[in-house]
């Protein structure tokens, strides 16, 4: 069940959202709220929920049980592990987002620059965006997703596939966008990401959440570690 009723005192929130694929529990009572302005990262191993719960919060994927409540005002937009790039040219993948969005052409396509120049790649805004780097597409994603001036951008492990200098750009980025008022909501295997981009921590364990705190208190305190053994093997990165 989704619904237009207000959350409280947040831009988004779950309650006791299970989420099943035919057999597989992938996500079991997750209560969860999305406040304005917080950098919230989703961390716990593979198979834990962390893509599963982005696509329930964005939408893409309807609570088994349990309800998502937003705010219908707030624009949210969601980027992925490895960005989608329609054959043309960065330029137009950025001014095509916005004309669907109800955009004449020419402000599209001045939207599409103004985006391109943010993301430091108006050098290339003429180039097929498939010939780009996976660093450079990936920050025409983040271009692609600015332009629309989202209120809560999701990203599903935005940095994984990228060599440490384009992670480090990424990153800059999604820091740039949070000081812009933005709120980040962010699936992440990197424990030092989390630490310099988070305000606060979501881990998950075979889809139930198991923490939900403020990104010092989650590496400082003892209590989820004390509780569980898998958690304490993931934050030693014996866990990927
Ligand atoms: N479309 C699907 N059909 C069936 N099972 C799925 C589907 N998508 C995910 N699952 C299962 O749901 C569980 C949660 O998967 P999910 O992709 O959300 O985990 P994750 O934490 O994002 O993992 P990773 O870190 O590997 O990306 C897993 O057991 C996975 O196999």
């Amino acid at each position: 069940m989704s619904g237009r009723s207000a959350p409280v005192g947040g831009l988004l929130q779950l309650k006791a959202v299970d989420l099943e694929f035919g057999a597989v529990r992938a996500l079991q009572g997750i209560d969860l709220r999305i406040g304005a302005g917080e950098r919230v990262a989703l961390i716990g191993a593979n198979g834990s929920g962390k893509s599963t719960l982005l696509r329930v919060l964005h939408g893409l994927l309807a609570p088994t049980r349990g309800a998502l409540l937003r705010d219908g005002a707030v624009r949210q937009a969601m980027l992925f592990q490895r960005p989608y790039m329609l054959r043309t040219s960065a330029l137009n993948n950025v001014a095509l987002g916005l004309w669907i969005a109800g955009r004449k052409w020419a402000q599209a396509r001045e939207g599409a620059l103004q985006a391109l120049a943010a993301v430091e790649l108006s050098e290339v805004a003429l180039r097929n965006a498939r010939s780009l780097s996976g660093g450079q597409q990936q920050r025409l994603a983040l271009a692609r997703a600015w332009s629309l001036k989202p209120d809560l951008l999701f990203l599903d492990e935005p940095t994984s596939s990228l060599d440490p200098h384009a992670k480090r750009e990424v990153e800059a980025l999604m820091a740039q966008f949070a000081q812009d008022g933005m709120t980040l909501v962010f699936a992440s295997h990197n424990l030092g990401q989390v630490k310099r981009l988070a305000t606060r921590v979501v881990y998950l364990e075979h889809g139930r959440l198991l923490a939900d705190l403020p990104v010092h208190d989650f590496f400082n305190g003892p209590q989820l570690r004390d509780t569980s053994r898998e958690a304490d093997l993931f934050l030693k990165g014996e866990l990927a």
